[in-house]
């Protein structure tokens, strides 16, 4: 076989000497997707993600269609720089890079484009969606001039791998049992999930014994089945994110900024990405707390990462395993004191940005 990597080297190189840079982008795009191809008897691209570690508080994964903007986005946000140009699947691989915020550090990672048919394994996609599936939050980066059914088309492509986006699970209890047939109870009927329905899917899974609890009166007989298959969806936030802005109408900008769990940018002319880096840390629902000791000004250059809704007893469980045994009562500054400091005991519920001080017995 021809080394595709060498030639791709080839026709840069040429590319470099001579103009004809619109043939030697589309040649170069073709060949880069052959190297995207899963290798015959490879099994559709391999299903396994790619070869990078987590690290950090946090996982983003970048996905979206060649050329879309995400090693740029990745370059402009971390110290890492990812090969950015022109042409599709200029990204080859999984790329880390580091987003401090705050004291935090988030991993986001760059991943190859991908197309129409990746669920089904075509080009790396299914490597790409199984990285995607290990991330705490999606950025789906969009071209804002390009037709508005990418986002539909990307959608489609997660969905059909079990990644339900912006999606609590369905509210339905569901046990399966060794004998005592089914019992189905609803809580408040729903109109588009009836007895038979949930008995023709569990028959189709051959589930004979089991007790259904349908609690949420618009639960629909898919998330029924995906309760079924609960262990092979996810539910993941995702945070879609139009870039190329520089380049499309004021009106229209307006109206794609309206959409839901949507932000804007343009990483050439530098527009919005502060704030899409804002937003990213809202969308992951993590808050920063800086620890304090006693007669020392706060550490504000690391930062405890604990999910939002935590209080004081997770700060000690985050701190150290048997911290709870010996605590007395903390200390806190900020947003979640009434004065400052405030004293509290292990219930209280902390906001991001406190200062905590903890005190042992
Ligand atoms: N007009 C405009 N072009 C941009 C912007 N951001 C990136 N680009 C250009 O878009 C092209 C593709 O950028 P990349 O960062 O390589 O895109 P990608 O999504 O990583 O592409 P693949 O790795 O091939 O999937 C490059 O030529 C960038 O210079 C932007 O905000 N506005
Ligand atoms: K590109
Ligand atoms: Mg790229």
């Amino acid at each position: 076989m021809v080394n595709i990597t060498e030639k791709i080297k080839e026709i840069e190189d040429e590319m470099r000497r001579t103009q004809s840079r619109e043939q030697g982008h589309s040649k170069l795009a073709r060949l880069r997707a052959q190297l995207l191809e899963p290798a015959a008897g490879a099994g559709g691209g391999g299903g396994s993600g790619f070869d990078v570690s987590k690290s950090g508080d946090a996982r983003v994964a970048l996905v979206g269609f060649p050329s879309v903007g995400k090693s740029t986005f990745l370059s402009k946000i971390t110290k890492t720089k990812s090969e950015a140009a022109a042409y599709s699947f200029t990204t080859l691989t999984a790329i880390p890079g580091v987003l401090e915020y705050g004291g935090a550090e988030i991993q986001i990672l760059d991943l190859p484009g991908i197309i129409e048919g990746a669920s089904e394994g075509k080009g790396r996609g299914r490597q790409v969606i199984s990285a995607a599936k290990t991330s705490d939050l999606i950025l789906m980066v969009l071209d804002a001039t390009k037709r508005a059914e990418q986002r539909a088309l990307l959608e489609a492509e997660l969905d059909a791998v079990g990644i339900r986006l912006n999606k609590e699970p369905p509210n339905i209890y569901f046990k399966p049992k060794k004998a005592g047939g089914l019992k189905i109870t609803f809580q408040n009927p729903p109109k588009n999930l009836d007895e038979k329905m949930i008995y023709h899917v569990l028959r189709d899974y051959k589930i004979l014994n089991g007790e259904v609890l349908v609690r949420d009166e618009n639960a629909t007989v898919d998330d029924f089945i995906d309760v079924v298959m609960k262990d092979h969806r996810k539910y993941i936030r995702c945070l879609y994110v139009y870039n190329k802005i520089d380049s499309v109408s004021l009106e229209f900008l307006d109206q794609l900024a309206r959409e839901p769990y949507t932000a804007v940018m343009s990483c050439e002319l530098d527009l919005g990405v502060r704030e899409v880096v804002d937003r990213i840390w809202k969308e992951l629902r993590l808050m920063r707390l800086y620890t304090k000791r006693k007669g020392e000004d706060p550490d504000f250059s690391e930062a405890l990462i604990v999910r939002r809704d935590s209080t004081i007893e997770d700060v000690c469980d985050q701190i150290h395993r048997t911290l709870k045994e010996t605590f007395k009562y903390a200390l806190v500054w900020g947003a979640s004191a009434r004065h400052v400091p405030q004293r509290v005991g292990l219930g209280h519920a902390v906001a991001d940005e406190d200062v905590v001080s903890i005190v042992a017995k």
